[in-house]
């Protein structure tokens, strides 16, 4: 792991008189799975949302290869935006389109390609989130909840991103499922070499999945690091959230009974 792919300094999010980040610091490590968890409202997704510039703050400063979004002309941000893809917590396919259309929009409206190069190539990224080619021609709806997770991990990595950002991707999927997913994203990311942040509720994908965990609470990112280094925390949401039976039996389920 080099250096940091990207830095979040000093970041103030507010919505009226509620205060959700206030002098929030992050470093996100190229090559990484970071995980960020906290509880319910900490600001978990408004973060990633920052991150990738769909949220403005109201103050502080994120840097992405070493590069400020928001302050770069057009251009330069559409291509840099292009170097990320994001699976947002309900996947966000659309409805009226098949899989495969899904999966082929970036495409013809990011890189340029026709409808038939993209399809091609939409075919791949299809089989590379593990979906089966007939996948690709049914609609959204009629996919399970781990089917549509993995379509819209397919488009999330349409236009071969460094970054990939994933709000809850297990979220609603039966333990197999969700399993079955972080093995891929373990995959995905050893074979594509990319930086992944993972907002996650689920202890069994942060002990399957993550080098690094950071912690929100309190406006800020309360503790950052190694599982191990985080769970030894001395901070009561993070006692609770580790070592409560979930987290036990999520570390046992990687680690066996050695602790
Ligand atoms: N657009 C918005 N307008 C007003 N308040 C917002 C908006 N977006 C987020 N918030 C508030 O900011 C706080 C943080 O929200 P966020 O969705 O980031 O929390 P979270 O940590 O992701 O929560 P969860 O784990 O429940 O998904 C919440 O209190 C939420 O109500």
């Amino acid at each position: 792991m080099s250096g940091a792919i990207i830095q979040v300094r000093g970041l103030r999010n507010c919505f009226g008189a509620q205060v959700v980040h206030d002098r929030l610091d992050l470093n996100v490590i190229e090559g990484e799975i970071l995980g960020l968890v906290g509880g319910s409202g900490s600001g978990k997704s408004v973060l990633l949302h920052s991150i990738i510039g769909l949220h403005r703050p109201d103050a502080g400063e994120v840097r992405l290869w070493q590069q400020d979004l928001l302050t770069l002309p057009t251009a330069q941000r559409r291509a840099l935006e292009r170097r990320m893809g994001v699976l947002f917590q309900n996947g966000a396919l659309f409805s009226s389109l098949t899989v495969l259309e899904n999966i082929a929009l970036p495409l013809v409206e990011h890189a340029g390609l026709n409808r038939r190069q993209a399809g091609a190539l939409a075919d791949i990224k299809l089989a590379l989130a593990g979906l089966p080619a007939l996948a690709g021609g049914r609609y959204p709806s009629s996919l399970s909840g781990g089917m549509v997770k993995r379509a819209a991990l397919a488009r999330a990595l349409a236009l071969d991103p460094q970054i990939l950002f994933l709000d809850e991707p297990t979220a609603g999927l039966d333990p197999v499922s969700a399993a079955a997913f972080d093995r891929l994203l373990l995959t995905l990311r050893d074979a594509l070499g990319l930086t992944v942040v993972l907002v996650t509720h689920d202890l069994d994908t942060l002990y399957a999945c993550c080098d690094r965990v950071a912690v929100l609470g309190q406006k800020r990112v309360q503790a950052v690091g190694t599982l191990a280094e985080v769970a030894a925390t001395d901070d009561a949401w993070i006692r609770d959230y580790f070592h409560g039976p979930r987290g036990r039996a999520a570390r046992q389920a990687v680690h066996g009974n050695e602790e």
